[in-house]
């Protein structure tokens, strides 16, 4: 059987984003209805698994302690719905450290795919940053665009070829669940 997989940026898809970066448990605060669409999706079968670029950590502006708490939050809020939070992967380098993972970088797509023994072809990637849009295209994911966090920034920008766009993760989950 097919794996419904569903991979999501973090910062400005599930939780709000801020340019001083999420630095704690308490800065860490779910987008309106994201939690909801998570557990919806999980619910209804699908894999949903994160892919998220975390430079704070190189930056020394939160440890791997505090991350770890961020992404502890997002799964018992989830778990509190009946839903579950697959794999979480994410970069902790500097955007000058060279990294195979850093986004626009494909390689945590890559890892995600690897964990779930599948192939990354038209599995949807939702992201708020053309980053996210540009390592979803370099694997033949599906780009999707979320207008939350730096969303509609990045819709004035040349987005690759083929990008969906939706308001919200509340909305592609109904879109998926409902199609
Ligand atoms: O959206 P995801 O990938 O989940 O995470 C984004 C964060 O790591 C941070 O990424 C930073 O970019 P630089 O890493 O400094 O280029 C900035 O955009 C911050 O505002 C943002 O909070
Ligand atoms: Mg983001
Ligand atoms: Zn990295």
């Amino acid at each position: 059987m097919l794996l419904k997989l569903l991979i999501l940026d973090r910062d400005g898809v599930i939780n709000y984003d801020s340019d001083a970066y999420i630095k704690s448990v308490a800065e860490w605060i779910p987008l309106p209805g994201s939690i909801e669409a998570i557990a919806q999706l999980s619910k209804a079968g699908w894999t949903v698994a994160v892919a998220t670029n975390q430079s704070g950590i190189a930056r020394g502006y939160y440890d791997l302690a505090t991350l770890d708490a961020m992404h502890a939050r997002l799964r018992a809020l989830v778990a509190e719905q009946g839903g579950k939070v697959g794999l979480i992967v994410y970069c902790p380098h500097g955007p000058d450290e060279g990294c195979d993972c850093r986004k626009p970088k494909p390689g945590m797509l890559k890892t995600i795919a690897a964990h779930y023994h599948v192939e990354l072809n038209n599995v949807w990637f939702v992201g708020d940053s053309l980053g996210d849009l540009e390592a979803a295209k370099a694997v033949d994911s599906q780009p999707v665009l979320v207008k939350t966090g730096k969303g509609e920034k990045t819709q004035g920008k040349t987005l690759p070829v083929g990008t969906l766009i939706f308001d919200d993760l509340a909305a592609i989950a109904a879109e998926l669940i409902h199609n």
